[in-house]
């Protein structure tokens, strides 16, 4: 039978202890277990690097531009991330998915446990799923969304729980069609033109097909947000996410050579970045993006990424362009074979799969 992504999670999960969110109504000052300051996570080169001030920023991309082939593949070799505008996601199901998880952050504590994504999960309430690979607690709570929320979702609202599924399923619907245009566009860039022809060999991944996640995140003001730490720096594991975070600052990525740049809030636009296997498949034509998100003193910050990948039993492999002579950086892996090095090693698993 055919695995499904929940299950290439469930299958590979590493939590050995249940870590539970803090309730960041009840707290006024930072708690030891979120003071990140003096430990050596937060004192590696990533951390002390500084926010570069006036940066340049990622480019903001029209998709009804005649060149938008060309922009996003730029982009995507710079940055391997881009925000996009013209999009066709109805800013009022946006607002309504932001609203629906500022309702579900703000239930009481004990409530949001009772929708607690379990320790080999892939549904519910929680922390971020890289959390036991450091030492320190995030400043963040998130709920994840693969298959169905109904179950998790009648554990907070018994009698209301639909209208909550129904606008996380349209919207869902909306993205897995954004993620896929985009795809199509970046494969273009990549010289990846002939869908059939890329078909015929069985051994690459299904990339026309696909299977996808939501993660609803809340980032609380925060006491002390210098000594603290929103979401820790990661890449994110799929081919591409999509992600709307609300106008409060927060994301930033990293690149060589210049640091941390932050990733500033551009209004009805939604940011698009390159993931692992996106990486995989461009050949390291574009990078994976690392990113992290810092706390704010005054403001709450929401964000919701769609994450969009081939099916868990598929095959991903480099794809070279006809055009250009390229040796293949990577060898080919299953999706679940590359989220089980994932959960298991994190950013050492693009390591593992070198050739
Ligand atoms: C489909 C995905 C993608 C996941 C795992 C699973 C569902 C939740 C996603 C996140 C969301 C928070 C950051 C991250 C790093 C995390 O801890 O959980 C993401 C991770 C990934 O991109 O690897
Ligand atoms: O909140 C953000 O902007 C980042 C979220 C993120 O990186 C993730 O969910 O993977
Ligand atoms: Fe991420």
């Amino acid at each position: 039978m055919a695995t499904s992504l929940s299950q290439a999670y469930r299958d590979t999960h590493l939590q050995p202890k249940h870590i539970i969110p803090l309730d960041f109504d009840t707290v006024h000052e930072l708690p030891e277990s979120h003071a990140w300051i003096q430990t050596d996570e937060f004192s590696r080169a990533a951390y002390q690097i500084r926010v570069n001030q006036s940066p340049a920023t990622v480019p903001v991309i029209d998709l009804r531009s005649p060149d938008v082939v060309e922009l996003m593949g730029n982009a995507c070799r710079r940055w391997g991330m881009f925000q996009v505008t013209n999009h066709d996601v109805p800013s009022s199901l946006v607002d309504d998915v932001v609203e629906h998880a500022q309702r579900l952050f703000s239930l009481p504590a004990e409530l949001k446990l009772k929708a607690l994504r379990s320790p080999s999960g892939a549904t519910g309430y929680g922390v971020a799923r890289i959390s036991p690979f450091f030492s320190k607690l995030m400043w963040h709570e998130g709920f994840t969304i693969m298959g169905s929320a109904a179950e998790h979702a009648q554990q907070l609202w018994p009698h209301h729980y639909e209208e909550f599924c129904d606008v996380m399923d349209n919207y869902q619907k909306k993205m897995k069609s954004l993620a896929y245009k985009i795809l199509l566009l970046l494969l273009k860039s990549l010289g990846v033109d002939d869908q059939e022809d890329q078909q015929m060999d069985c051994s690459s991944a299904s990339l026309y097909q696909s299977e996808s996640a939501l993660q609803l995140n809340s980032y609380p003001s925060c006491p002390n947000p210098n000594q603290a730490v929103g979401l820790a720096p990661h890449t994110d594991s799929l081919l591409l996410t999509i992600l709307h975070q609300n106008d409060t600052n927060g994301l930033q990525i990293f690149q060589e050579g210049t640091g941390w740049t932050p990733v500033p809030p551009v209004p009805g636009a939604l940011i698009v970045n390159v993931g692992d296997l996106m990486h995989i498949v461009s050949n390291a034509r574009f990078p994976t993006v690392y990113h992290r998100v810092v706390p704010n003193n005054t403001r709450h910050r929401f964000s919701i990424a769609y994450f969009y990948g081939p099916p868990a039993d598929s095959v991903v492999a480099p794809l070279l362009s006809s055009s250009e002579v390229q040796i293949p950086r990577f060898r080919p892996v299953k999706v679940k074979e590359y989220i089980g090095l994932k959960n298991k090693h994190l950013e050492e698993a693009l390591h593992l799969i070198r050739v």
